[in-house]
């Protein structure tokens, strides 16, 4: 079953290491079939390069395991919903990318300081608050996923605009339409976490870039409507 979107889901994690997001096994890409409504993930520990595609596991949206021999990921219920809720996404990844993760555990969004920033998200990258012992007991995975549904309803953002969110004192997710674009978005998001770090430690007052030229940058790539350049 869903045998192509396996192939295209195990690349997807074959890349984590390969753009350096992850160390041992700190990540996980899932893929979704729309019209089945079933996702496909990484199994939960395993190393990548031992990785082939009967490994991967399919999902339905409640979590459940439809098909496959190994455990799927311990954050496959944060993809559940997230999938549930946005039924724009086709592909997430979840990692603890160095430069990512260092802004989610300061517990600060990653600021829009360059237009390596705005050529994939349209504005800051928000970081989504600690989650609450009440939360943490009904069930730490899907109730991840909500607190970044709340953030970004809270925030009014768009989730084809912004393709990721940090969680404070976890790590990064990212998304796309489908999982081959989240993993790009999770490189861009690691690589300018990284750029932003540095460049506030040259100048502590590096302002964000004025509105003008994120506009002119993210529209000019994604154009209205941001569907992940749709024009
Ligand atoms: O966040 C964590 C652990 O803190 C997990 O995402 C990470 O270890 C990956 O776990 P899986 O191997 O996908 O179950």
């Amino acid at each position: 079953m869903l045998e192509h979107l396996k192939e295209e889901v195990l690349q997807a994690n074959l890349d984590l290491p390969k753009h350096g997001l992850v160390k041992y096994t700190w990540g996980n890409a899932s893929g979704i079939d729309r019209e089945r409504g079933l996702f496909v993930i990484k199994p939960s520990g395993v190393e990548y390069d031992k990785l082939k595609p009967n490994d991967m596991v399919v999902v339905d949206l409640d979590g459940n395991v439809v098909e496959g021999e190994l455990n799927p990921s311990s954050d496959t219920k944060t993809h559940a919903v997230l999938y549930k809720h946005y039924r724009e996404i086709g592909g997430i990844v979840h990692t603890h990318s160095t430069w990512a993760t260092i802004w989610a555990q300061a517990g600060l969004d990653v600021p829009a300081m360059g237009t390596t920033h705005a050529d994939t998200f349209y504005g800051a990258v928000p970081c989504a608050r600690f989650l609450t012992q009440e939360e943490i007991d009904r069930g730490y995975e899907a109730e991840t996923g909500h607190v970044i549904i709340e953030t970004f309803k809270e925030r009014g953002l768009n989730v084809l605009e912004v393709p990721g969110v940090l969680l404070q004192g976890h790590a990064p997710f990212t998304w796309g339409k489908d999982a081959k674009s989240a993993v790009m978005n999770s490189v861009v998001l690691d690589e300018v976490a990284k750029m932003n770090l540095f460049a506030r430690e040259l100048n502590h007052f590096a302002p964000e870039l004025p509105q003008s030229i994120l506009d002119k940058h993210y529209l000019r790539k994604h154009g209205k409507g941001a569907y992940y350049g749709q024009q």
